[in-house]
């Protein structure tokens, strides 16, 4: 069975999508994370502070993340871009259980992504969807590298 499945690719955006995560410069450093080195992230949506007891803020919010979220994670609320820069990886782990474990991603430049004892290679613009609560890995990339992921905040987490 495969654990990832490729929903489509982002072609005919795909450059303005590379100028648009350069753009993103307020990327901050990830200081508390365990699992992901070499790498800076910001959140659009809601922002999830991964504590043990996740702290859920308000985080960015940009028309084009709206609109590829909606398309490929109907109900998403919440966004992270990465950036991994050459040798920036993420060992194994399983994410946050305050989200939904279905994953949908949006991956900008090359990596290997391995998950249970699966390994996949995906390509500029490829979007997959996964399951979070599965072992997960990004291997070291050996060029820049951003992924777009989008996630469902479970709703038991959410304060109006
Ligand atoms: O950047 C990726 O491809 C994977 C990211 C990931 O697993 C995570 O942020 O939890
Ligand atoms: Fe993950």
């Amino acid at each position: 069975m495969n654990l990832v499945e490729t929903i489509g690719y982002v072609r005919s955006d795909l450059q303005s999508l590379h100028d648009w995560c350069n753009y993103q410069s307020r990327m901050k450093s990830m200081s508390s994370s365990r699992v992901a080195y070499g790498r800076t992230h910001k959140w659009f949506g809601y922002e999830v502070i991964l504590k043990p007891n996740a702290e859920i803020k308000n985080g960015h919010w940009d028309e084009r993340v709206n609109r590829l979220g909606d398309r490929i994670l109907p109900g998403w609320n919440c966004a992270l871009l990465c950036h991994y820069r050459p040798g920036g990886r993420m060992i194994r782990h399983c994410d946050h259980s305050v989200f939904e474990p279905l994953v949908a991603l949006v991956n900008i430049g090359r990596t290997t992504f391995c998950i249970g004892n699966q390994e996949y290679h995906l390509t500029d613009g490829q979007v997959i969807k996964f399951d979070s609560g599965i072992l997960h890995e990004l291997l070291p990339v050996v060029s820049d590298r951003w992924s777009l992921s989008f996630r469902t905040i479970k709703p038991e987490y959410l304060r109006f």
